[in-house]
């Protein structure tokens, strides 16, 4: 049995882990047995069968958008070498490292306050969780689509330059500022999650866990026109409302609630790609450890002269620092970063010169307490202890290089490691702010901020990104210059009729009806059963809205290599 704290700020209703046996409820009511033939797994069949949260994850391993980011770029296209990650990689990093954070923070809690009016978990509620959260992660990148963070972009920016033919509407402004976190909720709430349109229908915990922005477009836009972040899209707004109405404890979108379990995975999904982008783009070449040391080292000295983190943050941040040059540099790295910490760090500001004791029984102790790897003292392996193990002459650049890389993929480890603990702590606390990326890591946010900045400065900006970015641009506005004005010619001018066009498109150019047999059957009969459904009837500028999104359906399930063909197919004279 584990206690967590009752109450979460800004929640009237929600428990600290947003829990009861209502949250297990699914959108879409699913007939029990074997009637349920056609939704694997089958709940409830089996006597002893899946819990609900776990038929969740068993969907969602087995679902389309899923499989769909084994070809989508997270940060580096495509390799042949075998380590870059892709998004599928980094998804499946992001679940396990949610459900470590998880776990430590269940062992936080441990011990019971009879006082607090704090809630027991059950063993099975706590599976549960596990459940609904790793699912959550599975699919919070599901809605991404190709060429990484330059996909996103291209697709606002091809609506954007469209101009005003949406207006200034709520649904024109979904278009203008297409989300990756939006389009991820929408895979989870339509129809189209598995193959032959059956549904992932996960449950509202699980669903909730996904809410990252609990709030639409216009307030995000309202917020911070520079970044335009939200969580669903107007053509979502209905399921969304169903979503919120359907429990009392589901988190309110509206509300600005958001589930603790979201918050767990945003966490993970920082601390994963902060963590495997630095590994990646070592490997790559795109930065060596002397420049990452230097770099760090100038961040973190500009950061105590502006005071910007607690002396906590920047004392373990500078400890990480030191670790990586004890660990992956050479010589030379570790002398010119012993030379720093001696000269230039007061004593207060160096928890390592406190210690008393700088180099191998302050790395040995790292090791041990904070990597997660029970070492001895003294059986810390640094690359500079594996180059004078081998003679010189025994080793070319290439070897040293990738002898280099498994010490700086060790000490990525212990920095996962100490993100990870350092977040369970901050999200322990009752009074977190989800709002503030500061709380999600507390005393080590220094660390993740550096992190990130190394990337930018070594990676996001490089000419090999632009590249991305390029082709990112020239392949999606290329299909959406093609198909947007395809399916357009299906708005129904008489919204009264009954039958509607997109997948019998009557009336509309042969051209048109070509390029709309390219968008698979499951979206355009969601657009058709949506239109159906629809009350009062869609007039034209929705009709023309919603044809827009099935367009970003397709498109943004698309691998990259997928998306080059089809553009390569539409585009090439040969
Ligand atoms: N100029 C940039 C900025 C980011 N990235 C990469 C870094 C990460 O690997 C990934 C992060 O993208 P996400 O879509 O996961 O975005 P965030 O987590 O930053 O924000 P959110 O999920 O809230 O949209 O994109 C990049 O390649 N180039």
């Amino acid at each position: 049995m584990y206690m967590v704290n009752a109450k979460m700020p800004n929640a009237k209703t929600t428990s600290f882990w947003n829990f009861d046996e209502a949250m297990l409820e699914r959108l879409v009511e699913e007939p029990e047995g074997a009637a349920n033939g056609q939704l694997l797994p089958m709940q409830k069949y089996y006597k002893h069968g899946a819990s609900a949260c776990e038929i969740d994850y068993m969907r969602a391993m087995l679902s389309m958008p899923l499989r769909g980011l084994q070809g989508k770029t997270q940060v580096f296209p495509m390799d042949r070498e075998h380590f870059v990650r892709s998004r599928l990689t980094h998804t499946l990093e992001v679940a396990v490292n949610a459900a470590e954070i998880f776990d430590e923070m269940l062992a936080k809690a441990e011990e019971p306050d009879p006082k607090s009016g704090q809630t027991i978990l059950t063993e099975k509620q706590i599976q549960t969780l596990r459940y609904a959260l790793m699912t959550a992660c599975l699919l919070h990148d599901a809605g991404n689509p190709p060429f990484g963070h330059f996909g996103e972009e291209a697709i606002r920016d091809w609506f954007s330059q469209r101009g005003a033919t949406s207006g200034e509407t709520s649904d024109g402004l979904d278009l203008r500022y297409f989300e990756g976190n939006a389009n991820s909720l929408r895979m989870a709430l339509r129809g189209t999650g598995l193959y032959d349109g059956r549904r992932l229908n996960p449950t509202l915990l699980t669903l909730c866990a996904m809410v990252k922005y609990p709030w639409g477009v216009r307030e995000a836009v309202a917020q911070n026109p520079k970044k335009v972040k939200y969580n669903y899209f107007v053509s979502d707004a209905e399921r969304v409302e169903k979503m919120q109405s359907a429990s009392e404890r589901a988190v309110g979108l509206s509300e600005r609630e958001r589930s603790r379990l979201s918050l767990v995975m945003e966490a993970a999904d920082d601390v994963s790609y902060a963590t495997g982008d630095f590994e990646d783009a070592f490997r790559k070449g795109m930065f060596t450890v002397d420049e990452a040391v230097s770099f760090m080292t100038e961040k973190w000295l500009s950061w105590l002269e502006e005071k910007r983190f607690s002396k906590k943050c920047c004392r373990n941040t500078l400890t990480l620092i030191y670790l990586l040059s004890f660990i992956a540099g050479d010589e030379e790295d570790y002398e010119w970063m012993n030379d720093f910490i001696t000269n230039k760090v007061s004593d207060e500001d160096n928890l390592i010169a406190k210690d008393g004791s700088i180099g191998t029984r302050y790395a040995s102790y790292l090791l041990a307490g904070g990597g997660g790897n029970p070492r001895g003292k003294n059986t810390v392996h640094t690359f500079r202890k594996a180059l004078s193990d081998c003679s010189d002459s025994k080793l070319d650049a290439a070897q040293k290089r990738q002898m280099q890389e498994t010490y700086v993929g060790r000490w990525v480890d212990v920095v996962r490691g100490w993100l990870r603990y350092s977040a369970a702590c901050s999200l322990s606390r009752p009074d977190i702010d989800g709002g503030k990326e500061a709380d999600l890591f507390g005393d080590h946010y220094a660390t993740i901020k550096l992190l990130k900045d190394v990337l930018k400065h070594f990676v996001y900006t490089s000419p090999e990104n632009a590249k991305l970015n390029a082709r990112a641009e020239t392949v999606l506005k290329g299909l959406l210059d093609k198909l947007v004005p395809a399916v357009e010619e299906c708005v129904e001018k008489d919204n009264t009729k009954k039958e509607k066009s997109p997948i019998n498109p009557e009336g509309v150019s042969s051209m048109a009806a070509g390029l709309i047999a390219l968008i698979p059957m499951r979206y355009r009969l969601d657009y058709e059963s949506a239109f159906s459904a629809s009350s009062p009837r869609w007039d034209t500028e929705r009709q023309k809205y919603e044809l827009d999104m099935m367009v970003l359906d397709f498109v943004s399930s698309l691998p990259d290599d997928y998306a080059v063909q089809l553009y390569n197919d539409l585009y090439e004279a040969k």
